[in-house]
């Protein structure tokens, strides 16, 4: 099932704070002003036996980081689709070569559909892969993994109900019962399907078409009576909050690596047209030398535009309008129900980080409620522990503005750009003034050799601060054992299939979704 926003933040009115729900969390995390509080009982947790944990770092709500619980993404389809189904919710197009000279693929779904491509005979079935164990749980269904019959390669299997797709509930399928118009609830109710589809195909379209060295490769996908298969890249490291939660906290100089990886991915979907907005360290893998990937692109959006970034005019840019993502890492604007830009995908960096460096995302409660009050509340942004360095400090400030306009924009400034011949001076900001320097020039970077790591060499030619103990890739020691000791065997038998025709009027809304790489790209990769 997916889980949904609250309903509450449908009906809440920001003004009115009477019936706001009490802070589950403490929040007296130090910053430079306040050293003076009551610090003992809370620098010194049971946290202190954890290898990486910052001796100052502190316990939240009582519970060691070992307590970490894993977050759902969400999905609320306020407004409208904006892209109509028959127009380019498919086609994400561009050269075959992008600028920094990695590879694109050319087909796209419209291409098969158009030319009428067998989809039976373009990809794989389920029988072509024999299940090992299961590395996960999403929304839809589970991730398992698996080797293929044929060459024994291992693979990642993302499997999707069908029937959750077409019948699972939104915040509006279950406020239905409140509409006065009838017609007007079934129109919301085909929005949320239409969107739950767009949303299915935009995981399978941007993946893909795109290739980076920190973000997860698509090899086929397929479909049978009752669900659909996405054969990924198998990533072994397991995931960022699994070591997260085995550490507790990381140092700044692992949490500078992974945040240049991680911007480095990010900066490329917005050139591509795509905008994230589900980062959270459940969804960055780490690979087997120890670079970070990023998975799950089910809440991913690619614009009308090939690109979210407008080279000539980086202030005009698609606006967005779903309220979607993890709310501890969603940006303010789009809890607010708010029209928002890539830019939002900023602000999660700023929660990500501050969650590798503190043991907790910096706005947490019980819903998002809780979290949009806390985020108003805090004028001054969130607490950012008196033990950071400066420059970590300032990364964290500059990153989690609540208000968009005084967030740094690091689309734009990026970096010196080559086109560009008018190089964007990297000036020092002034206080509450707009950030103008160069994102890849910040102190935190200084060790980073961006050119080497946006040409794809560093991650090949180096290992990164976490390197994953990996005795047996088919053991996957890296995945919860919560995960790895479930049985896949009802998962991976033949499926009853769907009365699709009863709970829609196409029968062939999943058309167009298989998929299979070419065989050279195939080949670079195993
Ligand atoms: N390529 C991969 N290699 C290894 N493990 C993977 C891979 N893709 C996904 N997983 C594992 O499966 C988990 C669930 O996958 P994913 O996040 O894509 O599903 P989801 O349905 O979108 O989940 P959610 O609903 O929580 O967003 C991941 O958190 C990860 O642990």
């Amino acid at each position: 099932m997916i889980f949904s926003l609250d309903e509450e933040l449908h009906r809440m009115s920001l003004d009115d704070r009477k019936d706001e729900m009490r802070i589950n969390y403490p929040t007296a995390l130090y910053d430079d002003n306040n050293h003076d509080h009551d610090s003992s009982a809370i620098a010194y947790g049971d946290d202190t036996n954890h290898l990486s944990v910052h001796p100052k770092s502190i316990p939240f709500n009582g519970a060691g980081p070992n307590h970490k619980m894993r977050r759902r993404s969400s999905a609320y389809s306020k407004f409208p689709i904006l892209t109509p189904p028959h127009t380019r919710r498919f086609s994400i197009t561009g050269s075959e070569c992008t600028p920094n000279g990695l590879h694109r693929l050319s087909i796209t779904p419209q291409d098969m559909i158009s030319s009428n491509i067998n989809e039976n005979e373009l990809s794989r079935n389920l029988h072509d892969f024999k299940p090992v164990r299961v590395l996960g749980q999403g929304a839809y269904g589970k991730v398992i993994l698996v080797k293929d019959t044929n060459t024994s390669k291992l693979y990642a299997m993302k499997q999707l109900q069908k029937a959750e797709i077409l019948i699972s509930p939104t915040v509006t399928d279950s406020n239905k019962e409140n509409e006065e118009n009838n017609s007007a609830a079934n129109n919301d109710n085909d929005n949320g399907l239409s969107k739950r589809l767009e949303r299915t195909f935009a995981e399978r379209s941007i993946l893909s078409e795109i290739e980076h060295p920190n973000i997860v490769k698509l090899f086929y996908s397929f479909h049978d009576n009752a669900k659909l298969y996405l054969l990924l890249q198998y990533i072994p490291g397991g995931e960022l909050f699994y070591h997260l939660k085995e550490h507790g906290t990381l140092d700044e100089t692992t949490v500078s690596f992974y945040a240049a990886e991680i911007s480095c991915a990010l900066r490329f979907l917005h050139t591509k047209g795509v905008v994230y907005r589900d980062l959270k360290p459940e969804n960055c893998l780490l690979n087997q030398n120890g670079h970070l990937v990023l998975t799950d692109f089910g809440l991913s959006k690619k614009s009308a535009n090939d690109s979210m970034v407008n080279e000539e005019d980086p202030e005009n840019v698609n606006t967005l309008h779903s309220i979607i993502g993890t709310p501890e890492y969603c940006a303010p604007e789009i809890l607010l129900g708010q029209a928002y830009t890539q830019n939002c995908d900023w602000y999660s960096l700023g929660c990500l980080l501050y969650d590798m460096l503190v043991g907790k995302p910096p706005y947490t409660g019980n819903n998002h409620k809780v979290i949009i009050n806390k985020i108003q509340q805090n004028k001054q942004g969130p607490k950012i522990p008196f033990y950071l360095s400066e420059g970590m400090k300032d990364m964290l400030n500059a990153l989690l503005k609540k208000e968009t306009s005084k967030r740094w924009n690091v689309d734009k400034y990026w970096a010196k750009t080559e086109t560009n011949n008018k190089p964007v001076k990297s000036k020092k900001k002034k206080s509450g003034s707009i950030r103008t320097s160069l994102f890849t020039d910040h102190f935190i970077f200084r060790k980073i050799d961006w050119k080497l790591l946006e040409s794809g060499q560093l991650q090949k030619t180096t290992l990164g601060p976490i390197v994953p103990i990996i005795t047996d890739l088919e053991l996957a020691e890296n995945f919860d054992t919560e995960f790895t000791s479930m049985s896949y065997e009802e998962n991976y038998a033949d499926s009853k299939p769907i009365n699709i025709s009863s709970v829609s009027k196409s029968p062939d809304m999943f058309k167009g979704f298989s998929y299979k790489a070419s065989g050279s790209y195939l080949e670079k990769y195993f």
